[in-house]
């Protein structure tokens, strides 16, 4: 059985008696510890793909299975609950609050999970030392770079305990260098075992993932492996590192 399932998805915005069809009939199923990359030009529904696994949107029609259970036509506490435990989002534009610190920005799904303090505080310095700010915990939230910025997101998806993290264009707003560091972030994760699903415009940061899903006009037009060419780069850019080398 896959992690997630989805079985004639169909999904349609009706605002003002306008109509707009987002999903058309999507089949998809992604295994636990996958690594995906969806990409497909603006408009053709990746966001909103993105928002039906990660229960933050009802599909119109069809079914979402996740480990098994139907959520199409779920309640949204329920919906509310998966999303708090099992899945947790990265966004571009990272979400924190910029007047909390970094500690409190990880720390409020846990408050919200009604976790202890005590454990509390063991999850949130695992998971920022996980993400290498340690050293910043007191910072604001609003007085650290993007690609910190990136990484205390991640933070508290990694506290949150979500074997899910979906991430929406999570390197869209880094340079490339920092792009690159937050791509290796997720790559351990994975490796971890984390259920990874990301949307990029970038075809470099899509190749980080081992599977590749195309969207065009709200339908899946192409779903494959990353090719082998590409994991002999990373063959050799790890055979770099082994050998103590610069691996650039
Ligand atoms: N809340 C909404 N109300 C009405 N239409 C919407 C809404 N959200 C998205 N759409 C429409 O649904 C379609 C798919 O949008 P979606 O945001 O999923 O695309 P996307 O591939 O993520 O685009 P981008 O790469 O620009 O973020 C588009 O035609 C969009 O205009």
């Amino acid at each position: 059985m896959a992690m997630i399932e989805l079985n004639h998805i169909s999904k349609e915005y009706r605002t003002d008696n306008i109509v707009t069809p987002a999903l058309s009939n999507i089949d998809l199923k992604i295994e636990q510890g996958e690594f995906v990359s969806i990409m497909g030009a603006s408009g053709s529904g990746k966001t909103t793909l993105l928002n039906i696994v990660g229960c933050m949107d009802a599909p119109t029609a069809g079914t979402y299975l996740f480990d098994g259970k139907d959520l199409s036509r779920e309640k949204e506490n329920n919906l509310s609950a998966i999303r708090g435990k099992r899945i947790a989002f990265v966004f571009q534009h990272f979400a924190l609050i910029g007047d909390y610190t970094i500690f409190e920005n990880v720390e409020m799904p846990l408050i919200k999970q009604s976790v202890s303090k005590t454990v509390r505080q063991q999850k949130i310095q695992s998971a920022l030392e996980a993400v290498g700010i340690k050293s910043l915990s007191k910072k604001k939230a609003a007085h650290i770079s993007g690609g910190q910025k990136q990484r205390v997101a991640i933070a508290r998806a990694i506290a949150c305990g979500a074997d899910v993290i979906l991430a929406d264009e999570p390197t869209g707003a880094l340079d490339s260098k920092t792009g690159k560091e937050i791509m290796e972030l997720f790559t351990n994760l994975n490796a971890e075992g984390k259920t990874i699903i990301l949307i990029t415009h970038d075809r470099k940061i899509a190749e980080y993932a081992k599977r590749l899903i195309t969207i065009q006009d709200g339908r899946i037009l192409s779903d494959e492996a990353i090719s082998k060419n590409n994991l002999a780069f990373s063959c050799t850019k790890y055979a770099f590192y082994a050998y103590g080398l610069q691996g650039k």
